[in-house]
């Protein structure tokens, strides 16, 4: 079992060149965030103008779950993942844990919880470089806001997603039509940015657990990028990504990553993973759905 961690990835030359590609677009967005408010003055039906509506977005599906059969030597497999990873900075193991532990018999999603898991994603983002500290603190701004209010006076309606939602819409937390400047987002419409992530990173885990091996990560990142969380962003962060596509060591590494050294393993420790997410965004979908939430601004 190979177990080097994301630092000891190697990056292609080329990132001389991509690095202040990047760094250049993302004083473009910065620029662009400056006008943020203007833009979202545009309204058309009370949405910003630039706001994509969710239905136009092809449904994705991945069913792990229904072909996902464990054997004795998989479930062992997995047990030695789990403990021959723990040195690691990102453990793929107690995310894994974080997101089975965060769904609850009522199905519900416990916060504290699935924020552990998505701490432990930004582990794993920040090991990757710098090309990725721009995703990534924009991930924990996500993470710290939610858990701003789990620690907050409100904490215990902050619970889980049922009752957030339940509180926010009660207390008119939550803005259906613009995001207002000067406040701290809403739980739920920071919720729904993570929610979004999270369809990207199954189909994203997905397409590599069902890779044969030989196909690049960047691709199959882009793949999934295109198929979800695109969708919902600007033109400038989409650039952003594909220089950061660009930036993700080959395939092999990845497997380190995850503790595995074939593509066998990889397969049952990925789509293992995929299996967690799948119930989880499935869980908080329904919450979305029911309360009509999924196009918060
Ligand atoms: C083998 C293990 C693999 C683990 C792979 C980990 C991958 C990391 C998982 C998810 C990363 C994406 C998290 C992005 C959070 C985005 C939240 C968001 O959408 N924010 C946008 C909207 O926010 P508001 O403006 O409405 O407040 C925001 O505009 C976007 C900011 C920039 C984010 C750019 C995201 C690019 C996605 C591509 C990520 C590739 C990372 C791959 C790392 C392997």
């Amino acid at each position: 079992m190979v177990c080097g961690g994301p630092t000891e990835m190697g990056y292609p030359r080329f990132l001389r060149i991509v690095l202040p590609l990047a760094l250049l677009f993302l004083f473009l967005y910065l620029s662009v965030t400056k006008l943020h408010v203007h833009l979202h003055e545009c309204l058309q039906d009370g949405k910003p103008c630039r706001q994509i509506p969710n239905d136009v977005i092809e449904d994705i599906r991945v069913k792990p779950s229904a072909s996902l059969k464990l054997d004795p030597s998989d479930v062992q497999l997995l047990e030695n993942v789990m403990k021959n990873c723990k040195q690691h900075e990102f453990q793929i193991g107690r995310m894994v844990e974080a997101f089975r532990y965060c769904m609850t018999e009522k199905k519900d999603i416990l916060l504290e919880e699935y924020l552990i898991a998505w701490r432990q994603l930004i582990k794993f983002m920040d090991a990757l470089g710098t090309v990725f500290t721009f995703i990534s603190s924009e991930t924990m701004t996500k993470v710290n806001i939610l858990q701003g209010y789990l620690n907050g006076e409100h904490g215990k309606d902050y619970r889980t997603v049922t009752s957030m939602v339940k509180y926010e819409l009660e207390n008119e937390v939550v803005n259906f039509k613009e995001l207002p400047p000067n406040r701290v987002p809403s739980g739920c419409r920071t919720l729904l940015r993570l929610h979004r992530a999270l369809k990207f990173l199954e189909v994203f885990l997905y397409n590599l657990g069902m890779s044969v091996g030989k196909d690049k990560t960047s691709q199959m990142c882009a793949d999934a990028y295109h198929k979800t969380l695109s969708h919902h962003h600007s033109w400038f962060i989409r650039q952003v990504a594909e220089v950061a596509f660009l930036a993700l060591p080959p395939i092999e590494d990845m497997y380190k990553v995850v503790c595995v050294s074939n593509h066998k393993d990889a397969k049952i420790v990925l789509l293992t993973t995929v299996d967690a997410i799948v119930k989880v965004y499935n869980i908080t979908q329904e919450v979305y759905t029911k309360h009509g939430m999924l196009d918060l601004p």
